[in-house]
């Protein structure tokens, strides 16, 4: 539908460019006979009409074969015009950089979910009703930002990445760790070769780590299902939030891979207690807090610090010393360890700490920091919306729970990929809640190429956007797109999904490290759940907040009812 729009804006461009042309050749033929008076025109100005009609003609057969593509300039790209006139302050804020721009964007769709005023403001989507596949921010202060939701121009920015590909960082998170902490690393913000170094180092440690840790996440995800036993009121509902607790799971279980330590924060109720385990995970909490309150919104923390800013560097600093701590603990367990191969397996901070190429114990505290970050928050809202849904969509939820029955085990497996090949509903449940609520709604690059996007000429080194759930939401990519359908990823049409349309991961050398974790959580308590309990929810409905990680916009009531 954008697309459409967008190329019957371009048809109409070059119509009147067509009509101007043919009025400025008759025009230069009269020119040739006796002028009147009343026309007034002068020798400077037939020279400048001849320099114009020649390029502009040029241009028509082109369009009108359609045989040659044509490439239009970048100041040609459609986009908010508001944003062009305060283009005029970029020489004095050019310190506030790119962000900026996305911070705008970012108010001007959290506000919308905020505030209800009878003209409700723009989202994403109707950014590209209104303007088409492609769309230009004209930032007032950095580098400009190009919005696309298309699967093509998606997979074409993907092709396009390069080697070592380059996202957005998270400035907030980058500013703490140059600034303050006067190191760059960390693999989600770190960029080129570091980047690249960094990944090789984890990529095999941490999916060796799922595996160890199967059994264990299987009993955390026995845990979680047992506290909800415990902790109902008499609607069934859990008396505490179930966000929060779905979030210590998350925690609980990305302890086990990354620390290869039982936190138990979901059978503790010492949250904010004095211990290490307490106040790593409330650090979490508050430091995630900061990231998205500095990084929705106009970014004043890069100009003085606010109070979002002074508690980011606080959280931050506390991550960043409790995790040093397992670091040197661990460290220290490798010096006097006479075995050093057993050792090895121990934890993955074990396995970084003795790769062939050698990292220091702050690097690999930062790149655990990262992951927990990531890693904890996606998972908490992705098991979220799982619930939901199953809850909302009944029939979907019983499919599903005579698929587990079937399975006729106990589920406590310690081969995932025999859970995968024997639950492929309970797969396109994940599959289907993610293309729905994509935790990480939109996915950024900047391109080492200029690049043509809707025939528009992107140069290199732009901010490209691409609203991935503003794609995977689309009617013309999914046939009833907003609604609750796993079995669409079952049938045989499935395969004439465009393989961009949703990509909750990714793609590239840069997609998900935590993809295989992320999705073994998902599947175990899915199951686990089902099996015990009918889901049910009576309130209105639920979306997801527009942070850089979403979350659910209302409590959770869901009633876990016991199955006989
Ligand atoms: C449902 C859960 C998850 C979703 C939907 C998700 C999604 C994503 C997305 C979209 C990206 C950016 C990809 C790109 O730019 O092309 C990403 C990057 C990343 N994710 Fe995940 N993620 C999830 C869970 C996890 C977990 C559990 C971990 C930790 C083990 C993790 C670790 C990472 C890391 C380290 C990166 C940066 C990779 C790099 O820059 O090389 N993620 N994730």
């Amino acid at each position: 539908m954008g697309l459409i729009t967008c190329n019957k804006r371009y048809y109409q461009k070059t119509i009147r460019q067509c009509v101007k042309a043919q009025e400025m050749i008759m025009q230069q033929q009269h020119a040739t006979k006796p002028r009147p008076v009343s026309m007034n025109i002068t020798e400077k100005d037939e020279t400048i009409m001849s320099t114009e009609i020649f390029p502009t003609a040029k241009v028509v057969p082109m369009v009108l074969t359609n045989k040659e593509p044509v490439i239009l300039s970048f100041d040609d790209v459609p986009g908010p015009k508001a944003l062009k006139h305060l283009a005029r302050f970029r020489q004095y804020l050019s310190e506030v950089g790119t962000q900026l721009t996305a911070g705008f964007i970012t108010v001007g769709l959290n506000v919308g979910t905020y505030i209800n005023t009878r003209k409700p403001l723009k989202n994403l989507s109707s950014l590209f009703d209104e303007y088409g596949p492609v769309v230009r921010f004209i930032s007032p202060v950095g580098s400009d930002i190009v919005l696309i939701n298309h699967p093509d121009h998606i997979q074409k920015v993907y092709t396009m990445e390069g080697e070592y590909p380059v996202r957005s960082t998270l400035d907030s998170l980058e500013k703490y760790r140059s600034e303050h902490r006067h190191h760059t690393y960390g693999l989600y913000t770190v960029q080129g070769n570091d980047w690249y170094r960094q990944r090789t180092l984890v990529v095999n440690p941490l999916n060796d780590s799922i595996v160890h840790h199967l059994i264990g996440i299987n009993d955390v995800c026995d845990s979680f299902t047992g506290k909800i036993y415990n902790s109902r009121n008499y609607q069934d509902q859990l008396v505490k939030d179930l966000y929060k607790e779905l979030h210590k799971w998350a925690f609980d279980c990305m302890g086990l891979i990354l620390f290869s330590k039982r936190f138990t924060m979901l059978d503790t109720e010492l949250v904010y207690s004095q211990c290490d385990m307490s106040w790593l995970y409330h650090s979490l909490e508050k430091a995630t807090e900061a990231i998205i309150k500095c990084e929705s919104g106009l970014q004043f923390w890069k100009l003085f610090p606010t109070p979002a800013w002074s508690s980011l560097v606080k959280y931050c600093d506390n991550l960043d010393s409790l995790i040093g701590k397992h670091v040197m603990e661990a460290e220290q367990s490798i010096s006097f360890t006479k075995d050093i191969s057993e050792i090895k397996n121990k934890s993955l901070i074990h396995a970084m700490l003795m790769g062939e190429e050698k990292m220091g114990a702050e690097d690999i505290a930062t790149i655990i920091m990262d992951m927990l970050l990531i890693g904890v928050n996606t998972v908490t809202s992705s098991m979220s919306f799982i619930l939901y849904y199953l809850a909302k969509y009944q029939r979907a939820q019983k499919i599903l729970y005579n698929e587990i029955r079937e399975l006729n085990s106990n589920l406590s497996i310690n081969d995932m990929k025999k859970l995968t090949d024997q639950t492929p509903y309970l797969q396109a449940c994940i599959k289907e809640t993610l293309r729905l609520v994509p935790p990480i709604p939109v996915l950024t690059r900047v391109l080492p190429k200029n690049i043509t996007l809707d025939r528009y000429n992107i140069p290199r080194g732009t901010l490209i956007i691409m609203s991935t759930q503003d794609s995977s939401l689309k009617e013309g990519n999914y046939e009833d797109a907003a609604v609750f359908t796993p079995e669409r990823w079952l049938k045989d049409d499935a395969k004439e999904y465009h393989a961009f349309a949703s990509i909750p991961f990714g793609s590239g050398p840069r997609k998900c490290l935590g993809q295989n974790i992320a999705e073994t959580m998902l599947a175990l308590l899915t199951a686990k759940i089902v099996q015990k309990y009918k889901l049910e929810y009576h309130y209105g409905d639920i979306q997801s907040t527009r942070n850089f990680i979403s979350r659910p916009n209302k409590p959770l009531k869901i009633r876990f009812v016991d199955r006989p």
